[in-house]
């Protein structure tokens, strides 16, 4: 427990662009990386800040911050989600295109990372707020972002809707369609079958290797997830077709806790009709946080960032907890984790799926030519599979957590391409 000792003296960062550059930082020392490439990689090349008029359907204007950044063009065009979100901020949206570079890097895919964010609930607009919201925010970065540029796709509280009016919005502004501008989008124009699935496809796949890494059975085997959206839910579905136990399930209204198995159609159900929490009483958690610390065999944290932190990581007994989220585990926690064993497969493997058919959408895109359902799950399932074994054996070699091993796999490559293209 010398890690642990030594965490309680000093302050606990919870900054996520400080995360990311510490995290840089771990994986350049063992790598060796000249310091020149290192200072390139601890910040975006590029964050655009935008102020987005919105007229309100009271005929008031509010205006609405949001940003794009842009981390690293070296391997290809910037990659990555938009969020709407309160909590948004400008280092959350640095931090957040910083990991896309690395989780391109990990899945071996021709990017560099990209995110956006607006300060925004978008519960509390309508549809048509909702909508001009979405479009005004493309008009403001349609400079930095195209095909060949920077492609956007869904994150927190974005949705295939929002992608097709944001896709619209840029095809009227260049005067033609075009599609390859974001992914996420629904299928009518020109989405990719499996994308809506593939953040959690990817995440039950490798689920489902680090259960075989350990011996275990992935039939029986106990769940709990905290957040129910695109991430969420469907690895709730998903892991329980493969016969896991989904036992407790959260959302950003509570949490509900049944050892012996929740009725799964009956939380969907809730959820689209009222609430979770709408669940019978007596299986509520009283504190929703709590569902990080139950004794199971898989926890997905697929919410938000920092929610596993020096205060409860000990709390942890999962064997495996899989990311789906961005960012949920802090570096002291990492530490903590690493200490009691436990397998921590890191956000920028264990969601990479998403991006990856992101990437399948995008090149369906280019070339005007649509794959089925079946092509595009059998090449995500192979590319994270191998990222999987890839990570694994290079963390075993030197000894260090699977975050660790992703990014030395990510940093080479991108540091080859920097090298390569004469930056340094
Ligand atoms: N949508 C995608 O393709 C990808 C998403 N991710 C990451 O997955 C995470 C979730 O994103 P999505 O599922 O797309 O968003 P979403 O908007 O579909 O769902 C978010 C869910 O989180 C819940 N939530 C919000 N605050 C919470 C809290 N404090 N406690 C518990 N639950 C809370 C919401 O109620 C909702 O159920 C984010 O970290 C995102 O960056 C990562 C890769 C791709
Ligand atoms: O699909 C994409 O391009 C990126 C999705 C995303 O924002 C993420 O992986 O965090």
């Amino acid at each position: 427990m010398v890690a642990t000792q030594k965490l309680q003296n000093e302050e606990e960062v919870l900054n996520p662009y400080q995360i990311v550059q510490e995290q840089i930082e771990t994986a350049a020392a063992i790598l060796g990386l000249d310091r020149d490439i290192v200072e390139i990689l601890k910040r975006p090349k590029r964050v655009l800040t935008v102020s987005i008029p919105v007229k309100m359907d009271d005929g008031s204007t509010r205006v609405f911050e949001g940003y794009r950044s842009q981390h690293s063009d070296a391997i290809g065009p910037t990659k990555g989600g938009i969020r709407f979100h309160p909590g948004v901020t400008i280092d959350e949206v640095r931090a957040l295109s910083m990991w896309m570079s690395f989780k391109c890097g990990v899945v071996s895919l021709p990017y560099g990372g990209g995110k956006g964010g607006i300060i925004v609930d978008p519960h509390t607009l309508s549809k048509g707020e909702l909508e001009r919201l979405s479009r005004g925010f493309m008009e403001a970065i349609a400079d930095i972002v195209g095909p060949d540029k920077d492609i956007p796709a869904p994150d927190v509280y974005t949705t295939p809707q929002i992608m097709s009016w944001m896709m619209d919005t840029y095809s009227r502004m260049k005067g033609y369609n075009n599609p390859g501008v974001i992914t996420g989008k629904p299928l009518i124009v020109g989405g990719s079958k499996g994308r809506n699935e593939a953040t959690a496809r990817g995440c039950a796949y490798v689920i489902a290797e680090a259960m075989k890494d350990l011996g275990k059975e992935l039939k029986g085997a106990t769940v709990a997830i905290q957040g129910f959206g695109n991430a969420g839910r469907i690895a709730a579905d998903l892991l329980s077709q493969e016969g896991c136990k989904i036992v407790a399930v959260s959302d950003s209204k509570g949490a509900i806790y049944n050892p012996a198995g929740l009725d799964l159609a009956t939380v969907e159900e809730l959820k689209d009709n009222s609430s979770i929490l709408d669940y019978d009483s007596k299986y509520h958690l009283q504190n929703p946080e709590e569902i990080l610390e139950l004794d199971v065999d898989i926890l997905v944290p697929a919410a938000l960032e920092n929610v596993i932190t020096r205060k409860n990581a000990d709390k942890v007994k999962a064997a495996i907890v899989a990311e789906a989220a961005n960012g949920p585990t802090t570096p002291d926690a990492d530490k903590i984790l690493f200490e009691k064993g436990i397998i921590v497969i890191p956000d920028i493997l264990a969601n990479a799926g998403g991006v990856t058919v992101s990437y399948f959408e995008w090149v369906q895109n280019l070339m005007n030519y649509y794959w089925s359902e079946d092509e595009v799950n059998s090449k995500l399932k192979d590319v994270i599979t191998q990222a999987y074994w890839a990570v694994r054996s290079l963390a075993n070699e030197h000894n260090v957590d699977f975050r660790t091993g992703a990014y030395m796999i990510s940093m080479k490559r991108i540091a080859e391409a920097i090298k390569t293209r004469g930056w340094v």
